[in-house]
């Protein structure tokens, strides 16, 4: 069931009309659903059920909202954090430290510290001085730091390309060929508990081949670990798993994914880990906008809304599709460009798209907007940063402010040698 479906002509969120949302709260605003945030959750997990004892850690970049961590909490989902920031936010929205898994690239030694004094399930290495680093502070402070390694496996994603983290030139991991070696040194170090290895090769993932094939190379590492005698009791799969964008589009379900991991990880008798982002949160949201004008185009009118890339950087960012729909459809369509009020032609959301037909005044919304999303959002052009409210049957709440362009100007200061 839709969460986000049409009533006697009007979009609702769960049982609230959206045009309640933006008289009440104003627009843009992203608006997410607690039912269809659950759902998804449940559905994975689902997916995964023929796995045995399997640990979730949601991505929460992809919607870090308090609220919406505390719905995902609630599910029995820890955190899969990437920065100190991250991490404090799954601390807030209570998720357990044991359940949090703490990656990324460029972890400061502050950042380990905070994890460690936090009590934080697992450290992802991405790469072996980092794992020394955190073996010396976890050492200084008498504790041994639960980790696992990192590899990149060479596999082409099929994805875009600003989002694939898995080819060998990506900077992420380090090499499977060197992985042997790396895990030897690291597994001697008194300060560091090594117990497995990570692997996540890219996200919006259409196709599971690549992940098939990356999960059979890391296989064949943890029999090679095995041999030189390493105790192999986690792996970390990732994330990645794609989500439709366009309407009637089909990718693979949980459920195929989940057969897939079954059949790839046979006999591997490890904790399995898994890092969801977009699958949960990508379709419990969109982004309300408003009409501004329509504007004559060369070929096509531009329908100019309030939302713009400040909001919604993927269009800008990947050329990433995201449907709109009017709030209250005509029935009438329109071909036409839709763009933000951003000074930038990379402002546009899209160009000659069929769509419902809109004018100025009217309310719409670009679907699939729940994942990185409100979180990638900026002040660019000096506009608010875009608030989120969280729909819960016929509830709703503000769960994030929009901050005006005023309050933000309040952090800034001319010094006073600057007359
Ligand atoms: C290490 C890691 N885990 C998990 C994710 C979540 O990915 P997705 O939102 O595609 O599930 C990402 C982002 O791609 C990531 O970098
Ligand atoms: N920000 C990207 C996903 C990046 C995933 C981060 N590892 C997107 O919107 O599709």
């Amino acid at each position: 069931m839709d969460h986000f479906s049409y009533r006697d002509g009007r979009m609702f969120a769960e049982d609230v009309a959206l045009d309640t949302i933006a008289a009440e709260v104003g627009t843009p605003v992203y608006v997410y659903s607690r039912a269809t945030l659950e759902r998804h959750a449940r559905v994975f997990r689902e997916g995964l059920s023929g796995l045995g004892k399997i640990h979730l850690a949601y991505a929460i970049k992809a919607n870090p909202n308090l609220a919406v961590l505390r719905v995902l909490a609630n599910m029995g989902y820890g955190a899969d954090v990437v920065s100190g920031g991250e991490l404090a936010r799954a601390l807030a929205a209570g998720m357990p430290a044991h359940d949090i898994v703490f990656s990324g690239v460029g972890k400061t030694r502050e950042e380990l510290a905070f994890g460690l004094d936090s009590g934080i399930g697992q450290f992802n290495l991405e790469h072996e001085p980092e794992g020394v680093a955190l073996a010396e502070i976890a050492h200084q402070r008498g504790l041994r730091a639960p980790a696992v390694l990192r590899v990149n496996p060479d596999v082409d994603a099929g994805t875009h390309a600003k989002i694939s983290t898995g080819k060998a030139d990506n900077k992420f991991g380090v090499a499977i060929a060197d992985a042997p070696a790396i895990y030897a040194r690291l597994a001697a170090l008194p300060g560091l508990a090594l117990r497995g290895v990570a692997i996540h090769i890219g996200s919006q993932l259409g196709d599971l081949r690549p992940l098939e094939t990356a999960y059979a190379s890391v296989g064949r590492l943890i029999a090679e670990l095995r041999a030189a005698g390493h105790e192999i009791s986690h792996v970390d799969l990732g994330g990645g798993l794609g989500v439709p964008y366009r309407e009637g589009e089909s990718l693979p379900s949980p459920a195929d994914y989940g057969a897939m991991v079954t059949r790839a990880t046979k006999g591997w008798d490890v904790e399995l880990m898994f890092e969801p982002g977009r699958v949960i949160a990508g379709n419990a949201g969109v982004l309300l906008t408003k009409v501004l004008w329509v504007k004559p185009g060369v070929r096509h009118p531009y329908v100019i809304v309030d939302a713009a890339m400040n909001d919604l950087a993927r269009p800008a960012l990947y050329d990433a599709w995201h449907d709109f729909a009017a709030v209250a459809p005509s029935g009438e369509r329109m071909i036409a460009n839709i763009a933000g009020p951003v000074c930038e032609s990379g402002d546009t959301f899209a160009m000659a798209r069929d769509i419902d037909a809109v004018g100025e005044g009217d309310l719409a919304v670009f679907r699939t907007a729940g994942a990185y999303g409100a979180t990638m959002a900026s002040t660019y052009n000096s506009r608010a940063l875009v608030p989120e409210v969280l729909v819960d049957g016929d509830r709703y709440a503000v769960v994030a402010d929009r901050i005006a362009a005023q309050t933000i100007m309040g952090a800034e200061r001319v010094p006073d040698w600057l007359t």
